[in-house]
Formats: structure tokens, sequence, C-alpha cells
């Protein structure tokens, strides 16, 4: 089916919304058929059920932030010990994704979904996360395709190249990555209040999906979900009820949906094992987020100057600290028989610098072969283009071996400590540092509110969790006035210095897009906000949080009630 939304015309439809659920967002035919009564009434559902839990666990995040504000820093939890001393392990891998060496993601856009599905990877991760501007359009729109994809049915027309996109025969499976549990869905009120976002994608995305999947893309498991930005086991156990109760509704076998955990917040590296026991049945292993890892990195010792990061440039996952944590993330994981996935390189291919892409795609390569030796069972690759880098590297060492559960129980890595996960990074401060984050701190934002969240920048993939990077990063050395050692300067970040920075940047950015681009895009309001951001009294929480308003389009108030 080709994906065409109809005009909006006021007042003349309304969606069929069950009672205590009003959706303020535009209406459209299609969209309609996403957003049924029915549909509409299970995330209701899910949002009663949950929304005490949900409200609990990120008051548990703010005493968390609180603490590690006076000087505390995270650790294991001694009162769960026994969980991780225990001998248990999660239900057994599907055979529908034993093998997911190379897993492409990327946004619910519909060319893309087609792409990554036809990719030749393993797995496709679509994503309603980190690399998706959560717009009304672009998250209803995210819906539709995804059903169609479910299907089959799913075509596309470039009409520019007059290239009609279809699904292969063979393609990768399908994973789901709903919002992070912070987000709410502004544009679907529940008894007044906006829905939590992540409860609406996955609920939305289950009720329509979880028959189809099943038959065709499951073998009897499924839908398969990838769970972002959790802190807590906690958090993994409203997901896990969530799931039992979506198994529940659709009466289907408890164990049916299985969802991978990212770990990308440094308090959930010390959770890594209660996360697994509290999804149990329903993990199918964790995955190294380590953009937002880092990120994390930073919002937690937002008040601790005494372990300031690096330029960002410089914390890769050869710093001990991101090394550690990718060790014991796959002991964690083979121990307890589920994948230990890699992450992601941010270099893409260069087409017009043979060159650069040629030291690009070996910097991948690098990162591939490091993941693959290490022991983790498959990686993410953000490009088509790089596919077969990131499966040369993994199928060279597995071979026909469908993962490294077995065989790569990596022992030695129990012995490692809270002082090896958080070990300061080493590395200069510079003042190219402090450009580079602004650069695309600001260009990140602007492409965010006009509806891309995932964009190619200097030759790498950016998206929210990295553009978070720089903006935290940017926060801590203007609060701490931090000395910018790597230039030879010696200069001290202040918000003076940081004024100067963002108005050669934005000169730099206007004759880098061209004036035209400039001034229809949306670079000055995006300055605006980072730079508030940036130099904030009291760090923010989420960049994407902080700006949510500016995207969110709430039709007439009356539409829904007709
Ligand atoms: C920290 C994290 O959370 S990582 C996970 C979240 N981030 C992501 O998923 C990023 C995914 N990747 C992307 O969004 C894109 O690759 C970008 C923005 C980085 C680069 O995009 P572009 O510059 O448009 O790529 P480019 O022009 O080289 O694309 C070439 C082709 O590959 C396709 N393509 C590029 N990336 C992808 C992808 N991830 N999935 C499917 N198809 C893709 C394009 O659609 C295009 O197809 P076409 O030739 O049929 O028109
Ligand atoms: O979601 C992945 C990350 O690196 O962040
Ligand atoms: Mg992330």
């Amino acid at each position: 089916m080709e994906l065409e939304t109809s005009v909006y015309r006021p007042n003349v439809a309304v969606y069929d919304s069950p009672d205590g659920v009003e959706v303020r967002g535009r209406y459209d035919q299609i969209f309609a058929k996403i957003l049924t009564r029915e549909a509409l009434s299970f995330v209701a559902e899910l949002q009663r059920e949950f929304r005490g839990h949900v409200r609990y666990a990120m008051e548990c995040r703010k005493e968390a932030r609180r603490r590690y504000n006076s000087g505390a820093v995270p650790g294991f939890d001694p009162s769960t010990k026994f969980i991780r001393d225990g001998d248990w392990v999660c239900a057994s891998v599907p055979p529908a994704v034993a093998d997911r060496r190379v897993e492409i993601t990327g946004p619910v856009e519909r060319k893309m979904i087609i792409n990554a599905l036809n990719s030749g990877a393993k797995v496709f991760m679509a994503d309603f996360e980190d690399a998706l501007s959560p717009s009304w359009e672009n998250l209803m729109r995210g819906h539709v395709n995804l059903k169609d994809a479910v299907d089959g049915s799913i075509t596309f027309h470039d009409k520019s190249r007059n290239r009609v996109y279809k699904l292969n025969d063979q393609t990768a499976k399908l994973f789901v990555r709903p919002r992070g549990w912070h987000l709410p869905e502004a544009h679907i009120l529940i008894d007044g209040e906006p829905a939590t976002g992540c409860l609406v994608d996955f609920g939305l995305y289950f009720f329509h999906n979880y028959a189809k999947f099943r038959q065709t893309q499951g073998s009897g498991f499924g839908p398969f979900f990838y769970l972002p930005k959790m802190e807590h086991s906690r958090e993994a156990k409203i997901w896990n009820s969530v799931f039992e109760r979506a198994e529940k509704m659709a009466g289907i076998e408890r164990g049916s949906i299985r969802a991978t955990v990212l770990i990308e917040t440094l308090p959930a590296v010390f959770q890594m094992n209660e996360i697994l026991y509290e999804l149990h049945d329903h993990s199918v292993g964790l995955n190294c987020g380590r953009w937002d890892y880092i990120f994390s990195y930073v919002k937690t010792f937002q008040s601790h100057p005494d372990r300031l990061l690096p330029d960002r440039v410089l914390v890769g996952m050869g710093q001990h600290f991101m090394r550690s944590y990718s060790d014991l993330l796959i002991r964690t994981c083979h121990k307890r028989g589920v994948h230990a996935m890699g992450g992601m390189a941010a270099q893409i291919p260069i087409r017009d610098d043979p060159k650069a892409n040629e030291m690009a795609l070996d910097l991948v390569r690098k990162d591939k072969l490091r993941e693959v030796r290490a022991g983790h069972d498959g990686t993410w690759a953000a490009h088509p283009g790089l596919i077969p880098i990131c499966m040369e590297a993994f199928t060279g060492h597995m071979g026909k071996n469908p993962n490294q559960i077995k065989s790569m129980k990596r022992e030695d890595a129990s012995a490692i400590t809270e002082e090896d996960l958080l070990q300061i990074p080493r590395g200069v401060r510079t003042l190219e540092g402090l450009r580079l984050n602004t650069r695309v701190g600001i260009q990140y934002l602007a492409a965010w509110l006009t509806g891309s969240g995932s964009v190619p920048l200097y030759n790498l993939m950016e998206d929210a969790a990295t553009a978070e990077i720089s903006r935290v990063q940017n926060w801590q050395w203007i609060r701490y006035g931090v000395e910018l050692d790597g230039d030879g300067l010696g200069v001290r970040v202040s918000k003076e210095l940081f004024g100067r920075v963002v108005e050669e940047e934005m000169e730099r950015i206007e004759k880098e897009v061209g004036k035209d681009k400039f001034k229809k895009g949306m670079y000055k309001e995006a300055c605006k906000m980072f730079t508030k951001q940036c130099t904030a009294p009291e760090l923010d929480d989420f960049l994407t949080l902080a700006v949510y308003n500016h995207i969110v389009a709430h039709y007439p108030i009356n539409v829904s009630r007709l």
C-alpha cells in the first residue's frame, strides 16, 4: 500500500475515542486506521494501570539525582546481591532471532523501513526514540508504515527518481524501540493528562501487529522490542508487567514478547543482572547504548567537577570505563543465556571523498572487530553501506555459529569493579571541542524541530543521544569554568566565551549550509534553545523533553469531541 495522508479539513471527521481519551493530533483517515477505538482503549488501559508506577519510577530517578548531586556515586545495590550471585538464566532465545550479528537501525520513515528490511542485516530496529523527532505526523505515519511492513504490503514511490520500493522475499527481523519512560505524548490525553509516550508507541504497535508478526516474523514469538534509557530495574519491572498485560489481552503465551534492554545510563550498568531478572521470560539480551551512556555519565556527575570528560571525540570504547561496561555486559548476558549486543559506531559512508571514506570504514571495521573479539553477539549499523563490513567482522569470527552466548563466557570480566566502571576518562579539553559541541548541537536541534531525528553532520551520524553529549558537556564546562587545557591557550570556559563561540559558529553554519537553507530552517530558534540549555542554572534532564512543546501541534480542542 502506498501512503498518502489526506489534507486536513477542520471539523469534518474525528477519531472514535473511548471514554476519557481525547486525541488532539490532526485527524487523518489513514491515521484513523491506527487510532481505532479498540486500540485507543488498550492504550488507555495500559496508561491507567501503569501511570502510578511510572510516576513513582520517575520520582526515584529524581531522588537518585539529588544524591549524585550531593556527592554520591552510583554502585551495586547490596540489597540485590542475591540476584547478582544467584544461579538463574533467562528464557531461551527465540529461534527466529538467535542470529543477530548485524542489526540496522533507523527512524520509522517509510522508505528507510523498506531499505532497512531489505538491507541484508539480520534485524532492523525501527526507532521511535533517539532517531525520531516525535511530532504527531512522524509518530502516526510511523505506525502506519510499521503496520504495512509487518503485513508485507509496504511500498514507496520515490517520485523524483521514479523508483518504487517494496520488500524483498528475505527481510530483516523487526524490533521496535518505543520512547523512553520520561517522554509524554501530548497529542493523546487520557483522563485529562498527556499519555506516557512509550505506552502509546508500544500499545498501538502491539495491538495492530502482534498476530501477523508472530505468524510471519517471529515463528510463534514476538513482537520484539528494544527498551531505552532505563536507570533502574524497577523500570524493567514495569515493562515486564506491561508485556504480561498485553499477552493477556491478546490471549498469547506468557513470554511471547521479547525485549532487549539498552544499557545506556550509568546507574543501569550496576543493575544489569537485576534488569534481566525482572524481564526474565521476556528478555532477549542487553545492548551497549554507548552514546546515551556517555551522556548519562556527564549527567550523573553533573555536580562532580573532578569527573569531567575530555572532548567528545576522545570518549571512545577504548576508555577504561567504556571497555569495562561493555565487558561486564557481555559477562552478564552470557551468564544469563541471552544476547550481548554491541553498539553504534558513529561513522557513516562518505560519498564524495574516497580517502576519507576508507578511513571512516576502517574505524567501523576496527570497532566491530573489537566487539566480536570481546564476545558480543552482534552489533549495530547506522547505514546500509556499513552492513558488509559489520558482517565480515562478525562472520569472520563467529562463522556459522549464530551467537557467542555459550562460547564466550568472559568469566574474567566478573572481576570488574565499581572503580573500573566509574574510572575518569583520560584526555584533553579544547576550544575546538567546545566549538564542535556547539555547531553540532545547534544543527541537530534545528533538524529535530523540523522533523528529522537523525542527520549526517560532518560525516557522522547524529541523533538525540549524540546531541545530548554536546549539550551537557557544554553546560558542565560553563558551570565549572573549565580550563581548556588541550590547545595550549589555558582559556577558561565562561558564559562570555561561550557567547562568542555561539556567534562565530552560527556564522560558520550559515556559510556551510548556505544563506537560503539557513533562512528557511530553524537555526536561529535552535540556537536560542541550545544556548539557553547550555547556560541554564539547573541542567535540564533531557534536551528533547525541554523543547518538546515546540513540536506539539494541537488541533482544535473540540474536534475530537464533536
Ligand atoms: C545512538 C543511537 O541511538 S543509534 C540509533 C539511532 N540512530 C539511527 O538509527 C541513525 C540511522 N541512520 C540514519 O538516519 C541515516 O543513515 C543518516 C541520517 C545518518 C544518514 O542519512 P543520509 O545522509 O540520508 O544517507 P544516504 O544519503 O547516504 O542514504 C543512502 C541510502 O541509504 C538509505 N539509508 C541510509 N540510512 C539508512 C538506515 N539507517 N536504514 C535504512 N536505509 C538507510 C537511504 O534511505 C538512501 O536510500 P536510497 O538510495 O534508496 O534513497
Ligand atoms: O541508543 C543508543 C545509544 O548509543 O544511545
Ligand atoms: Mg540511546
